[in-house]
């Protein structure tokens, strides 16, 4: 397993991370748990402020809180002087509980509705990124009846994908999200936005793809979005003042991937602005980025402990864990393939190759195929990498099963800062109506 950030193999031969012996994380809170090695998410913030500072440009980096969203995140977010993009009432909620300044929330989405965008204008976050034509019409007509004047952002489809290893430039997007460029909607959308009198338009927003490995998608996003406010400017006579290219920076999940360090992609992005605005004598925009996953990706670990198994002569092992899609769902959702170790006994030599399955009554409940482990047992801690972002945020309580709890470490202290839910959350919302036999409880 490729170790990230503070985590390494201590004298007793187990993974540590943020300095603490993660067996010893697993005897205080049990398992499964997530574990955030706190000085990694920092130093990835860190990374992109100090990329864009070097840039010269004016920027604001939101991290997309969608990755995960919990109160802790957003404090270490706003300490690291950063915005907030929330998609939700819930995100935004969770922002403004934990203190989160609002002027630097932005607020995304392609089905906010009334009551989110009331919400978020009675809270005066910084900017709402108006993804439709009745959107628009919404926020304009509520802002008014609240007498505010609202900034917005534009969502542009700009007709650029990108995945992983490769980046596609179609002519028109098919995608649910934005204002498309290629058919006009976009064009369209900024001269009706510019004329709603209590709206700001500040500028226009991309979101190509997400775990991104080249920088090409992002130039020729970057180069689009100039055309298309030198083409505004020219024709209608409005000049952004901020450029929002969205998130999508890849990390590295097994060690085999090659992820560029983020100050290669915000170089890319910040020279592709500089040259195609400066080339159309246009006044340097703001550069705005909203990146998630390399925030939080790679500083985080589900451990899990290990409890049956089965042996397939000639076929496979199946290792199973107290955990599994309910905490993790993107093995079962993207084929995403992780890397693990044993955390009690990681200097041990592999010596057999296993599959580890969570404990869902579902086939397609695998966390890792085909993974080299020393002889497993039952009780030894697995500690699955890379699981930070979209993990705990996309967890859920299939069979019942109650999510774990979240913890940060640092220098040799943890904090837990989500507790793992309780039966009492499980039933909580569960009523039983009146007319049915009342009787009492069996526990
Ligand atoms: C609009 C928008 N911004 C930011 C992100 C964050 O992406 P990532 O986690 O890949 O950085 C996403 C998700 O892909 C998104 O849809
Ligand atoms: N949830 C996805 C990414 C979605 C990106 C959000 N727009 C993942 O786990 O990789």
């Amino acid at each position: 397993m490729y170790l990230h950030g503070t985590s390494k193999i201590n004298g007793q031969g187990h993974l540590e991370i943020g300095g603490v012996d993660t067996t010893k994380l697993v005897a205080e809170y049990g398992t499964p748990l997530y574990v955030f090695d706190e000085a990694l998410v920092r130093e990835r913030c860190r990374e992109f402020v100090d990329a864009f500072k070097a840039s010269g440009l004016k920027f604001q980096v939101a991290y997309a809180s969608k990755a995960f969203c919990v109160m802790a995140m957003c404090r270490i977010v706003e300490e690291e002087g950063m915005s907030l993009d929330v998609v939700s009432d819930g995100e935004l909620y969770t922002a403004l509980q934990a203190g989160f300044p609002a002027d630097r929330i932005h607020f995304h989405g392609n089905n906010k509705t009334i009551d989110e965008i009331e919400m978020a204008i009675d809270a005066k976050i910084g900017c709402f990124v108006v993804d439709n034509f009745i959107e628009l019409q919404m926020l304009n007509a509520i802002a008014g009846e609240k007498r505010q004047k609202v900034k917005i952002l534009l969502r542009i489809t700009p007709g650029v994908e990108a995945h992983t290893h490769e980046y596609i430039s179609t002519g028109q997007t098919d995608s649910k999200f934005g204002f498309d460029l290629g058919n006009g909607a976009a064009f369209r959308a900024i001269e009706e936005a510019s004329q709603l009198s209590n709206l700001e338009l500040l500028g226009i927003h991309s979101h190509i793809g997400s775990q991104i490995f080249e920088v090409e998608g992002f130039r020729l996003a970057a180069e689009k979005m100039a055309a298309l406010a030198v083409e505004v400017r020219q024709e209608i006579g409005v000049t952004f003042k901020v450029i929002n290219l969205g998130g999508g920076f890849g990390i590295r999940y097994v060690s085999e991937d090659t992820p560029l360090p983020v100050s290669v992609y915000v170089k890319a992005i910040t020279d592709a602005i500089k040259d195609n605005f400066g080339r159309n004598e246009y006044p340097l925009p703001e550069i705005w980025v909203e990146p998630g996953r390399s925030i939080v990706g790679d500083a985080g670990t589900t451990l899990y402990t290990v409890g049956t198994s089965k042996d397939i002569p000639g076929v496979r092992k199946y290792v199973s864990v107290d955990g599994g899609m309910t905490d993790n769902p993107r093995p079962a959702l993207y084929e995403a393939v992780y890397e693990a170790v044993l955390a009690n006994r990681a200097t041990e030599e592999p010596t057999e190759v296993v599959s580890i399955a969570g404990k869902c009554c579902e086939s397609g409940d695998m966390l890792i195929w085909d993974l080299n482990l020393p002889e497993v047992n039952t009780g030894d801690v697995l500690a699955v990498s890379c699981t930070g972002a979209y993990n705990y945020a996309m967890a859920s309580n299939y069979n019942r099963i109650r999510r774990p709890g979240v913890v940060f470490v640092s220098e040799g202290q943890s904090d837990l800062v989500v507790k793992r839910e309780t039966f009492d959350n499980i039933v909580g919302n569960d009523i039983i109506p009146a007319r049915m036999k009342q009787v009492s409880k069996t526990v």
